[in-house]
């Protein structure tokens, strides 16, 4: 039985200031055992983040991080400084960064493999555009998207990944994939991991759903058989998400 992981992705929202207000609003509520709660904040918070969730079972991620060690490097964080501050989770490929920052399945492959060698845990994004799903390639997209980003992983280490299934079409739009559009895909992700490193490997894994989860949907969504929980953009920064953390009670 694969433990719940529900994550806040915060993306470029709040201030050191407003961080430390939204924890206080939040920890208490979504302070539970019964799921892997983790807050992915910006960098510049999480000194503030770690600080206000001392003591509570939350943990705390980096919504990005530098595949090199350290370096000519100017304006990039290295996983070293992340582990370091007690970073626990790190996302990595979000479908923005690949977006607006280039990055490729190559990069990404470089990130997991430096979060994991570093000790850190990475949240890997996938997902595919409206184009292509309309264009019925989604699974052999995503496919190769697990295959790239986890190329030269071992099945010790892949297991300590959680991968976060996201349609583009679905991310900060209101538009929610179906629980059978998203079991669909998260199921493809299962079986190409256990093609990769067998079923017992792959049965391990944590697959997210994330796109437009709210405290409406994520029951049902986090019903689905593949679904290991959701990495959660805007419904993360409000009280709503105490409802997702608690999508059963
Ligand atoms: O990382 C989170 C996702 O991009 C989902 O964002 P959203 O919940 O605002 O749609």
């Amino acid at each position: 039985m694969r433990k719940k992981i529900i994550a806040g992705n915060w993306k470029m929202n709040k201030t050191p200031a407003e961080a430390k207000a939204l924890c206080e609003l939040l920890k208490d509520k979504v302070n539970t055992t019964d799921a892997d709660v983790v807050f992915c904040v910006p960098f510049v918070d999480l000194y503030p983040v770690l600080e206000a969730l001392q003591g509570t079972n939350i943990a705390v991620g980096a919504e990005n991080m530098h595949f090199e060690e350290s370096g000519a490097y100017t304006g990039e964080i290295s996983a070293a400084m992340l582990k370091e501050m007690g970073v626990k989770y790190v996302v990595i490929g979000h479908s923005e960064r690949r977006q607006y920052f280039a990055e490729t399945d190559e990069t990404v492959n470089k990130k997991v493999k430096k979060a994991l060698e570093s000790g850190l845990l990475p949240i890997m994004c996938c997902g595919e555009t409206l184009e292509q799903r309309e264009a019925n390639i989604t699974i052999e997209w995503v496919r190769m998207q697990i295959k790239c980003g986890l190329a030269g992983v071992s099945a010790d280490d892949v297991k300590k990944v959680t991968v976060a299934y996201e349609p583009i079409w679905a991310i900060g739009t209101g538009k929610t994939a179906t629980s059978a559009q998203a079991q669909e895909v998260c199921a493809a992700i299962r079986q190409v991991l256990a093609e990769m490193y067998g079923q017992a490997v792959a049965d391990e894994v944590r697959i997210q759903y994330g796109g437009s989860v709210n405290g409406k949907n994520a029951a049902e969504l986090f019903a689905m058989a593949d679904i290991d929980g959701g990495l959660v953009g805007g419904a993360s920064l409000k009280e709503e998400f105490a409802d997702i953390v608690h999508y059963n009670k």
